[in-house]
């Protein structure tokens, strides 16, 4: 569980209302919880007022009885017949994330990537002002990026301090990362995003998160050699297995039934759909609460 809590707003009934004075939210409802906020905002551009969670989770790519789950975390049960009203999910969603407020952040490593970080206008929408550059190297302080003055590292302490930063990213060599998290955490930075391909340390008390594209990408690399063996074995049905377990989703009970199953598996990896039956091996049932972590990736 996260130690994000949340407090539930005030109203009775329908949207906006809980019963609970306060409940830990699970990590990967935290983790969802973006993905949610983005389709709401593209909704609120569209000027859609009230979105069912059908349609909020079709946008957010994932399943409904999921979504309405992780809503009722926020205390956010929508109201029957008409959905979620979409801007005050956007302000629950935003104030449970800490987004209702503006965070300065830091970036250590004034190279290729911390560049473009700074350059990246994204972030001032989603509640993220860059207000500190530092590197080591001493031919790039005082240089303007993005409106802002490169200053050495050595000043980290009083850039810091001066812009109130609790939130720092790392984008400096790998060899480089862990010496400059025990500079920021003792500068007192309690949030490190590395994007440096290293493993770095930090205490109890900070929370750093990890950015490795190269992982990501490897990722990716495994799914495609995967596709490619399960087309050069045409009947394998591993994936069909896969996607049993959706149908065995103890949310959507019954949703697929054998012959979407090997529709499915014939989509999945473009095999004559007579080669693809579903199989039938029995698998465990999980409860609710252990959906995620038996989830397929
Ligand atoms: N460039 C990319 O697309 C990319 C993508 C993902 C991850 N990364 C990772 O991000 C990091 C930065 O990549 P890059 O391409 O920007 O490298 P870069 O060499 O262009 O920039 C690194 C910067 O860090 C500075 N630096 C080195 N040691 C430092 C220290 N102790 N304190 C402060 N500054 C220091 C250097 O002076 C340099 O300006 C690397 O770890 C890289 O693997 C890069």
């Amino acid at each position: 569980m996260a130690t994000l809590r949340t407090q539930g707003p005030p109203g009775r009934g329908g949207e906006g209302s809980t019963g609970r004075a306060a409940s830990a939210i699970p990590e990967a409802t935290v983790a969802r919880l973006p993905v949610y906020l983005r389709a709401l905002r593209a909704l609120a551009e569209r000027g859609t007022a009230t979105a069912s969670s059908e349609e909020l989770a079709a946008i957010a790519g994932v399943n409904s009885a999921k979504l309405r789950k992780d809503l009722s975390y926020l205390g956010s049960y929508g109201t029957r017949g008409v959905g979620y009203d979409v801007e005050y999910l956007v302000y629950q969603i935003s104030r449970e994330l800490g987004l209702s407020q503006d965070w300065p952040v830091a970036i250590i490593g004034i190279g290729n990537l911390g560049h473009a970080l700074a350059n990246y206008g994204g972030f001032v929408s989603r509640g993220f002002r860059i207000a500190a550059l530092l590197d080591a190297d001493p031919r790039l302080s005082g240089n303007r990026v993005a409106g802002l003055v490169i200053r050495h590292i050595d000043e980290l302490d009083e850039a810091i301090a001066e812009n109130g930063i609790s939130i720092a990213v790392i984008a400096v060599p790998p060899d480089a990362a862990q010496d400059v998290a025990n500079r920021l955490v003792a500068a007192g930075i309690t949030s490190i995003l590395n994007f440096a391909p290293a493993v770095v340390t930090v205490p109890d008390g900070v929370s750093l998160r990890k950015v490795d594209l190269s992982v990501e990408l490897q990722i990716l690399a495994f799914h495609e050699q995967r596709k490619i063996a399960n087309r050069a074995a045409p009947g394998a049905l591993r994936t069909a297995r896969t996607v049993r377990r959706l149908r065995e989703d103890p949310v959507n009970p019954g949703e697929f039934d054998d012959a979407s199953v090997s529709t499915a598996y014939a989509g999945a990896t473009s095999l004559p759909a007579a080669d693809c039956v579903a199989d039938t091996t029995p698998i465990p049932r999980y409860s609710y609460d252990e959906f995620d972590e038996v989830r397929p990736a």
